[in-house]
């Protein structure tokens, strides 16, 4: 996320009130958000079939959307991008114009019922006008991306492919052509948890055959990862959402790329891999791949054949216990921002990290000690990640 524009201008009133109600809920946000959708049930009783029948992530992601926007209200070109983007996300919930006045009303009953010591007519008002505008950029974004594409793609398992117990190598084919980047994500619903979806990079490149991959790990208590990992089969149907992400290639440059994969985040480094073969134009590029030992290395093979075939790629495996094999030699053992700080500096590089949220934090800082500016340094939303994972 950029700096807001508002760290250097005085916050204008309306910001002032809107952040003095969110720091006020913040320590009850459960409560707030349960309060909220239960006012919204039991008052527009429709609305409930277009939420999952497990409400867990979803509050969660209702305050994070909150603080967010309330974070960025007197910033319009980050506020603009982020909730255009969130009303083109909502499409595939079956989102319609006419939900917005009812979510706005339930949410500042909320607000009023629990923000008690900041809540008035002034602050309300405040609440008000900012509730209108982020809805008419959702509405608006809505209708535009409408003219365009659909809300969302069904797309049938091809192949399924069990790399370890709980790894799984899904690829599938959309109802029609689906747009995108390498390096992006997408959102993915299976047919066994309604209305659950869940975010994971596409494992390629744009391909010739339209076909998509995903590499998925079943985590405990995941509804998506274990249904895609130990559910789905060829001929099964899964819907997806649009793309997004911006963890993508700059191809005007010639720039050096450092890329930071962890367990399945080489999915989206494997895609960037592609992306640079695909340009023709040879720009060095460094891929240190991590996991827990060396049969977590599930795509290693891949990893190595793609690095045999371009002498421009250099791909390090490191393992946090036990020793890598890497064509019969042992290599880096430790965690991998440890392996990034052992080499570099890496000046006017361009880079990439993917993976564990933890492993975002501590790579950023990493990266930064081997001399690469934050501004030069994609990773996807770590808010987004926490909740992607399951
Ligand atoms: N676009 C993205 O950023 C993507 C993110 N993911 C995420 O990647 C994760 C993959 O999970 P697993 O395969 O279980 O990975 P994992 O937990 O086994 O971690 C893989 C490696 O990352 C490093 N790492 C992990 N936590 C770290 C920390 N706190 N500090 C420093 N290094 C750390 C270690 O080197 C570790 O061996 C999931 O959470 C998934 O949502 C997956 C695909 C794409």
């Amino acid at each position: 996320m950029t700096a807001s524009a508002s760290s250097a201008e005085p916050a204008s009133p309306d910001a002032v009130l809107i952040r003095r109600t969110m720091a006020e809920i913040e320590p009850v946000a459960d409560k707030v958000t349960s309060y909220f959708y239960a006012l919204l049930f039991v008052q527009y009783p429709d609305l409930r079939a277009l939420f999952p029948a497990s409400m867990d992530t979803q509050r969660d992601r209702l305050f994070k959307a909150l603080l967010t926007a309330a974070q960025h209200v007197d910033d319009a070109d980050v506020l603009t991008a982020y909730l255009a983007n969130l009303g083109r996300g909502h499409r595939k919930y079956g989102t319609q114009p006419d939900h917005y006045p009812a979510v706005g009303e339930c949410l500042l009953s909320a607000l009023a019922r629990y923000a008690t010591s900041s809540w008035g007519p002034e602050t309300q008002a405040a609440w008000v006008r900012a509730y209108t505008a982020i809805s008419q950029i959702m509405i608006d974004a809505a209708a535009e991306d409408e003219a365009v594409a659909p809300a969302w793609w069904q797309a049938e398992v091809v192949s399924h492919e069990l790399r370890t117990p709980d790894i799984a190598v899904v690829t599938v084919r959309p109802d029609q052509p689906y747009p995108f980047l390498a390096g992006q994500y997408t959102s993915v619903e299976t047919p066994w948890w309604p209305r659950i979806w869940r975010h994971y990079s596409f494992a390629s490149a744009p391909r010739s055959d339209g076909l998509l991959s995903f590499h998925v790990k079943a985590v405990p208590a995941g509804w998506v990862s274990n249904a895609m990992v130990h559910r789905a089969r060829p001929g099964d149907v899964i819907r997806l959402g649009a793309p997004g992400g911006s963890m993508t290639i700059d191809h005007t440059t010639r720039s050096g790329l450092l890329c930071v994969g962890g367990g399945t985040g080489i999915a989206p480094i494997k895609a960037l891999v592609e992306d640079v073969a695909e340009h023709g134009v040879r720009r060095p590029v460094e891929v240190f791949y991590g996991a827990r030992s060396n049969e977590d290395l599930y795509d290693l093979d891949t990893m190595l054949r793609l690095e045999q075939a371009h002498p421009w790629l250099s791909v390090r495996p490191v393992v946090a216990t036990g020793p890598a094999v890497r064509g019969g030699t042992s290599s880096e053992t430790g965690q991998l921002p440890d392996a990034v700080r052992q080499y570099g500096p890496y000046r006017e590089y361009d880079a990439y990290l993917s993976g564990p949220p933890g492993l975002i934090r501590s790579g950023v800082d990493a990266l930064v000690g081997v001399g690469i500016p934050t501004d030069r340094i994609r990773h996807d939303s770590i808010e987004e990640l926490v909740s992607a994972g399951d």
